[in-house]
């Protein structure tokens, strides 16, 4: 696994520059999107709990959450698909209460598969500019920036059976664009695609979302796909926002075992308080025999369980056990390497009990041929005092 996706740093890097993009920042800053207390019932089962939202003009935003916690529910209630059993949903300051989907500012990118097979790639951008009486040398000019945009301009011609699944996923990109709206609604878009391809489209569609301004919410149970594209992640739940945050704030200061433990790859340590100053707070964790000494101040009281999480590539790995640890410092022996490639990650086992276990990843900058560390070496894995988060609930 990837840290916090190389993507979402290469996105400020190869990506148009981006300005200092944090409207949530601003209390003064106006929604362009708001769900106020929205509950979702199918029957006697709750989808969406009492949940409220705030999403800003051009922010792209991803409700990242595994399979059943009402992220797709979520963007139907957007969309007018289902309608909220409670609460409102808003969307530029106007209530959609009854409002239809097509009158509705917003349209929602469906699957390549759902492209209309006897059309062309223009006819099928066009279909919905038709529908709306559009002048024809109107609709000709916005499909031609369509394909443009969509770097379609070589297929416009072409039927979807004549393309490769990610030139059909741009034409449903174009398709859903084509009308201008305000907010672009995609659920897991690019699911069908390979890895590699899926890469290249997050980065196509941040470029397009930076040239259009548009507010696109995407809908994704991948993490790196919502790390890589989204300004902001709302990671949900059981039909609630554990929490909602930048990928980086998310990734480093998650605000819970369960979103540290969704989120990448993280050591979670069973630790209890011992002692805190406004220095920090010390832990004591026996299941992996060491004192823990953290930066960090927290509300949490001595004597109380907590969870230190502790994301590998902070972890650091030595060959040779030290005699006498230190505090952040635990014996610990190799048995376990997985060769990633860009990293290697080192399951180190630390202690007598065999089910604990440390992971630290190293990165492989150098192409070496006999690898320093290997199986069954005695290490010694340590950290710094702020090297994870302590977490409490
Ligand atoms: N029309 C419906 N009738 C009854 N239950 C529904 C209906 N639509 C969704 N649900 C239930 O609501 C819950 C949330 O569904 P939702 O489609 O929002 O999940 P999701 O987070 O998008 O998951 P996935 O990634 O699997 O699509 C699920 O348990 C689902 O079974």
């Amino acid at each position: 696994m990837a840290g916090p996706g190389g993507g979402y740093l290469a996105k400020k890097a190869i990506g148009p520059v981006r300005r200092t993009f944090t409207p949530w920042e601003d209390s003064t800053a106006t929604p362009f999107i708001e769900f106020q207390n929205v509950t979702k019932r199918f029957g006697d089962f709750t989808a969406v709990d009492n949940l409220s939202l705030k999403i800003y003009e051009r922010e792209f935003f991803a409700l990242l959450g595994g399979s059943g916690c009402g992220k797709t529910t979520m963007m139907r209630m957007l969309a007018g698909f289902e309608t909220p059993t409670e609460g409102s949903i808003l969307i530029d300051g106007q209530d959609m209460h009854g409002v239809p989907p097509y009158k509705r500012p917003a349209n929602m990118m469906f699957q390549s598969y759902a492209l209309f097979p006897h059309m062309s790639v223009e006819a099928n951008i066009a279909f919905g500019l038709k529908q709306d009486r559009m002048s024809k040398a109107d609709i000709a000019a916005r499909v031609t920036e369509m394909l443009r945009l969509t770097k379609l301009e070589a297929f416009g011609k072409r039927k979807p059976h004549q393309l490769s699944g990610g030139q059909r996923q741009r034409v449903a990109l174009a398709r859903a664009l084509a009308k201008k709206p305000k907010v672009l609604l995609l659920d897991e878009p690019l699911g069908a695609l390979d890895r590699k391809l899926r890469e290249e489209t997050q980065f196509e569609l941040m470029n397009i979302q930076e040239e259009l301004k548009t507010t696109f919410l995407i809908v994704t149970h991948d993490q790196e796909e919502a790390m890589t594209v989204a300004d902001r992640i709302a990671v949900m739940d059981a039909g609630k926002i554990m929490q909602c945050a930048t990928p980086s704030e998310i990734y480093e200061t998650p605000n819970s075992k369960f979103v540290a433990d969704f989120i990448g790859d993280i050591n979670l340590i069973e630790a209890r308080v011992v002692s805190k100053s406004e220095d920090g707070t010390i832990m004591d964790a026996p299941r992996i025999g060491c004192r823990i000494d953290s930066s960090q101040t927290t509300t949490v009281s001595v004597g109380d369980t907590v969870w230190y999480a502790m994301r590998p590539e902070k972890v650091r790995i030595e060959l040779g056990e030290t005699e006498t640890p230190e505090i952040n410092q635990v014996g610990a022996e190799v048995w376990d390497i997985a060769y990633l490639g860009d990293v290697s990650i080192f399951h180190s086992r630390v202690g007598e009990a065999e089910e604990t276990s440390l992971r630290s990843t190293i990165a492989n900058v150098t192409r070496l041929v006999e690898r320093p560390l290997t199986w069954e070496d005695r290490v010694t894995l340590s950290w710094g005092r702020d090297a994870g988060v302590i977490l409490s609930k």
